[in-house]
């Protein structure tokens, strides 16, 4: 599916670029440097998709040769929310993008047995309510966690939440779809299915792990 200018819940961003570049994070020889630069690259062409329709509104400014009236982002700054460890690869390169925009983290872990997240951390602007609010994780399995994590901003007064992930399981989709109808995903690729241990197939491991060179 083509990204476009209207709203959808899902948003498959398969330019040839980020297909490139994720296949070759999938690649199990790829080295946890190149692993880091190579999401901090998709990251960008993602953001890109995901602020498509932000309001705009003008401004009057002299150019060289004439006053104009010149397109400029409307509002508040956006919040870009990371679910901790593996959204801080999302994030740094999200912020190359946008550098004003407001941080929030979130730590989460995925308990091995039951595939439910655990809480560690939570801190968002205290605004949030005011701002469009980005959460980035590169891995979309169960859904467990992101929809954990999506719920609990909406508690804190987010209105405005999109989600944009790496990689998707057909089963986090519709976890988060359930969930939260309201919030559109952005995500390079929705992969088969998930295997008995919550991995995606064909996936790219753990990407924390991968990230971190941690395993
Ligand atoms: O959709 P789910 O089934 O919840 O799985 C996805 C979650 O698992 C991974 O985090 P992990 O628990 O490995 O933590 P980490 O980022 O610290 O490695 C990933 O970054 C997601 O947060
Ligand atoms: O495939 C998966 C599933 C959950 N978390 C990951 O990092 N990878
Ligand atoms: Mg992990």
């Amino acid at each position: 599916m083509a990204a476009s200018s209207t709203p959808k819940t899902l948003v498959v961003v398969d330019h040839p670029l980020v297909l490139h570049k994720l296949s070759l994070m999938r690649d199990k020889n790829t080295p946890s440097a190149v692993f880091r630069q190579l999401l901090r690259e998709i990251s960008l062409l993602l953001a890109y998709e995901v602020t498509r329709d932000l309001p705009m509104t003008t401004q009057k400014i002299e150019t060289p040769l004439t006053e104009m009236d010149a397109p400029i982002l409307k509002g508040k700054k956006l919040v870009i929310v990371s679910i901790l460890r593996a959204g801080n690869g999302l994030l740094e390169g999200m912020l190359d993008l946008l550098p004003s925009a407001r941080i929030g983290h979130i730590g989460l872990y995925r308990d091995p047995v039951t595939l439910k997240p655990v809480e560690y951390y939570f801190k968002v602007p205290s605004d949030i309510g005011e701002r469009p609010v980005i959460v980035v994780d590169p891995m979309l399995a169960t859904g467990n966690s992101t929809a954990y994590a999506i719920q609990k901003l909406k508690d804190a007064g987010a209105r405005d939440v999109r989600l944009v992930c790496l990689l998707a399981a057909p089963e986090g989709v519709k976890r988060v779809t359930a969930d939260h109808p309201d919030v559109p995903i952005y995500t390079a690729a929705v992969d088969s299915h998930l295997n008995d241990h919550g991995y995606i197939v064909p996936g790219l491991g753990d990407a924390g792990d991968r990230m971190f060179g941690t395993k």
